[in-house]
């Protein structure tokens, strides 16, 4: 069997193809060259898949998506604190060239306009950006010199930018080389293949899925697409987020990307442009994936089922210990702060009876978030101070998976207090 995503994928290159509405990036003028019909789209899985429709070879500037993972960059340089003393997170609602600074903090409001991207770009260096880049991407890439110097012929307003961000302090650089150092960052080539797996990476909590090289930090990919989502698609990010839903970046070349959460990356490129900047197909594109695969990330999920499948009261219900009477609990779905949160709940209102064995059965659990097993714990150790004999089958090893609690796998796990627990593999 061919799998059938290449064939949906291009049936939604030509749907929105028809659209030759937008115009151009005309004020650099190497982009004002490009071939306006150009189309291309591609997804990357987190397993590292990648699908990739349209015009797939078209090589094009990365420009302003460049930002987000720049931001990531300075981030995991310098910290959380010392990046937002420089640049805030707060949507300007003006475009992404505007001349402006947040009224009391005196800073740039967030690192996708130009304000902030070129405050951004001062706390790296061209070499990090290079490399840094291209783990993102997975391969070298590289600078287009022409696109570079096009750019910078008619850089005024970045110039004007930096010159106001200098002069209120933001920036310690000449703002001239502040200002070639950003239009740098936003002159690599990259390709739609490229930009999925980038997105791919911050979707991923910053480990690049086809390398398998941890990027950046969890907290960074989460500090990124946050800005991202408020911010990215500059003066049209409500809209977009009300009908797309998903942390996203547009470039004036015409790329947008797209991360949604442990679920994959998104990139098209169509280089005729809206009234904000954003690539007006690239839009259309995004629009009908959200709404044909369900990618808002708002979109409420459908109910999960409840985390007790079965609660038994069943002789020898322990492996451990085939001699006494017990219940038996059987914990499915995912093991989170809403599902234990109706777990504890149920074992306070229906306790297990006084003495016995009390088995927390993880066979059909599927994930084990932090809090959840934190939860799960606690409540395995108030269960022990009540005088039950807990233990938990583990087949999949998804408690430890978790800790450290059990390195030398002695069959045990510390619920807290010191309170040991034997783990099984079955029942
Ligand atoms: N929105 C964009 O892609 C803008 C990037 C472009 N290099 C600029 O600074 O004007």
């Amino acid at each position: 069997m061919d799998t059938p995503l290449p064939d949906y994928l291009t049936e939604v290159l030509d749907t929105c193809g028809g659209d030759d509405g937008g115009e151009l990036a005309a004020y650099i003028p190497e982009l004002a060259e490009a071939d306006p019909d150009r189309l291309a789209l591609a997804l990357c899985m987190l397993d590292g898949v990648v699908y990739a429709v349209g015009d797939t070879d078209a090589r094009f500037s990365i420009q302003s998506i460049s930002k987000p993972f720049a931001y990531a960059l300075a981030l995991a340089d310098h910290g959380l604190d010392a990046v937002v003393e420089k640049v805030g997170v707060e949507p300007s609602g003006e475009a992404f060239n505007e001349i402006s600074l947040e009224v009391g903090s005196g800073r740039p409001f967030n690192p996708m306009i130009n304000a902030g991207a070129i405050t951004v770009h001062s706390l790296l260096d061209d070499e990090r950006v290079r490399a840094g880049f291209s783990a993102f991407a997975g391969r070298d890439l590289e600078v287009d010199e022409e696109i570079l110097g096009s750019e910078l012929e008619t850089a005024d307003r970045n110039y004007a930018i930096a010159y106001m961000l200098r002069n209120h302090g933001v920036i310690d650089a000449d703002p001239r080389a502040a200002v070639a150092g950003y239009v740098r960052q936003c002159s690599y080539l990259v390709g739609v293949e490229d930009l999925a797996v980038m997105a791919a990476t911050l979707a991923n909590g910053g480990v690049q899925p086809v390398t398998g090289e941890r990027v950046v930090e969890r907290w960074v990919a989460r500090q990124a697409l946050s800005v991202m989502t408020t911010c990215g698609m500059y003066d049209a990010a409500g809209d977009w987020f009300t009908s797309v839903g998903i942390p996203a970046k547009s470039g004036v070349s015409g790329g947008l990307i797209g991360a949604l959460p442990g679920k994959g990356g998104f990139s098209a490129f169509s280089p005729r442009l809206d009234g904000h900047g954003n690539s007006v197909r690239g839009v259309q594109v995004f629009e009908r994936l959200s709404s044909d695969m369900g990618m808002h990330v708002l979109e409420t999920p459908p109910p999960a089922r409840p985390p007790l499948r079965e609660h038994a009261s069943v002789p020898q219900a322990c492996a451990l210990d085939g001699t006494q009477e017990g219940s038996l609990y059987e914990i499915q779905g995912s093991v989170d702060f809403v599902a234990m949160e109706q777990l504890l709940r149920e074992l306070d209102r229906d306790p297990p009876p006084e003495v016995g064995n009390v088995v927390l059965d993880l066979t059909h659990v599927h994930e084990v978030r932090d809090v959840g097993r934190r939860m799960l714990l606690e409540g395995a150790r108030r269960l022990d101070l009540d005088g039950h004999h807990v233990s938990f089958v583990d087949p999949e090893g998804m408690l430890r998976a978790f800790s450290d609690d059990d390195p030398d796998g002695d069959g045990t796990i510390d619920v807290g207090d010191g309170t040991e627990v034997p783990v099984v593999r079955s029942r």
